[in-house]
């Protein structure tokens, strides 16, 4: 049989770098185990941190030993895009890049206009999933309930002294402290902050208007966590419900990548009534962004009243050992090598959808 040569894309202009390297090595560890290596090849191309792409040597290095290149000199924009010559042997892609510049779009449009196979949401999933701004939109056209939130630019952020103040006094009067002041279009928790006064109301826009033009302000919730992972296409199934809990001050970068800071429970301590809503609305907010192949989807459970609000969704979610959605599907009886064989099936089963629409 004629194995698959699957591109395992990674790394990527992203304040999730090192996440994207740690869940590269996963999945490439996926694909080593049987059946897989009968069906792929796995073909490593990395991103640097300055946009350019290594496939071969440097590549493998990276994934081997899950540190990133350092960037050296001036780049030409060509390197930021693959050398054709060196990528036409690919048969399909798995994007597994976290944030900007990879989870949102740009590189899907890439590989859209190259009519090639990839793993993942399109477009329109990506973008729309990656930005909180859209992504709320979305969710509260589709009646899906979540936080109060404010968007905020960067130009009201980084703006002349009468603008910045009356911004501060809005959000401060709409939200109450605490809130979550968050870039957009980041994720893993980089860039945000929980802010309980109006010196750290400034503080923190500041800091997120460095991460992106685009800010958003939620109001601060006290809530479980529960995290739901989505798998399919036009059809897709949604996981066991898992739930984290941690002594940290919320769930940020830290409590996230080392181990023993969360504690991940799988399935989540909670009513089966309540587990089937939040399989519902993970589905509903798949379907609201159009996404496609997996997502994982964050929620507020606020289990004194019985409500269940929708935070996010991540349509390229962490895939490191502490990462929830390969152990929500395992916890559901696909393993891990199996989940990304079923990745790659899905893809296959999107391209060829599109080519027959063409
Ligand atoms: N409105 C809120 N109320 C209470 N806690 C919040 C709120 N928003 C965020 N948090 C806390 O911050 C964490 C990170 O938020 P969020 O999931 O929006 O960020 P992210 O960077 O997209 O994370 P990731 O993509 O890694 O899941 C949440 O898991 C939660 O602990
Ligand atoms: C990778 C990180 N943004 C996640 O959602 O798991
Ligand atoms: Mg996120
Ligand atoms: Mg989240």
């Amino acid at each position: 049989m004629t194995k698959l040569r699957v591109a395992l894309l990674f790394g990527g202009c992203s304040g999730e770098h090192e996440v994207s390297i740690t869940s590269a090595k996963a999945i490439a560890n996926a694909l080593s185990i049987d059946p897989n290596p009968s069906k792929y090849e796995v073909v490593p191309i990395y991103i640097e941190k300055n946009g350019v792409w290594h496939r071969g040597t440097e590549a493998e290095a990276v994934l081997e030993s899950g540190q990133p290149l350092t960037v050296t000199g001036e780049v030409i924009p060509s390197d930021r895009i693959p050398d054709p010559a060196t990528v036409k042997d690919i048969d399909l892609w798995f994007p597994i890049l976290h944030g900007p510049n990879g989870e949102d779009g740009t590189v899907q449009g890439m590989l859209t206009l190259m009519q090639v196979p990839y793993v993942g949401s399109g477009v329109l999933g990506s973008a729309v999933g990656m930005d909180k701004i859209a992504m709320k939109m979305a969710f509260s056209q589709a009646g899906i309930p979540q936080v109060r939130y404010q968007a905020v630019r960067r130009s009201q952020v980084w703006s002349n002294p009468c603008i910045f103040p009356k911004l501060c006094d809005d959000l401060d009067a709409a939200l109450g402290y605490p809130c979550f002041v968050k870039p957009a279009n980041l994720g893993s928790s980089v860039g945000i902050s929980k802010v309980r006064s109006r010196q750290e109301l400034e503080a923190a826009l500041d800091a997120a208007a460095t991460y992106d033009r685009r800010i958003i302000v939620e109001a601060g919730v006290e809530a479980r966590e529960l995290e739901c992972a989505v798998l399919g296409n036009d059809y897709p199934k949604a996981s066991v419900v898992g739930e984290i809990s941690y002594n940290s001050d919320f769930y940020d970068y830290e409590t996230k990548y080392t181990d023993g800071k969360a504690n991940l429970m799988i399935p989540a301590p909670i009513d089966t009534a309540i587990a089937s809503k939040v399989r519902d609305m993970a589905i509903e907010a798949f379907l609201a962004v159009d996404a496609a192949g997996l997502a994982r989807v964050d929620f507020f459970y606020i289990e004194k009243t019985g409500e269940v609000l929708l935070n996010e969704i991540n349509t390229l979610p962490g895939f490191t050992a502490l990462s929830m959605y390969p152990q929500l599907w395992s916890a559901t009886g696909i393993s891990f090598p199996e989940l990304v064989n079923q990745l790659i099936e899905l893809a296959l089963e999107r391209h060829t959808q599109a080519a027959e629409a063409r």
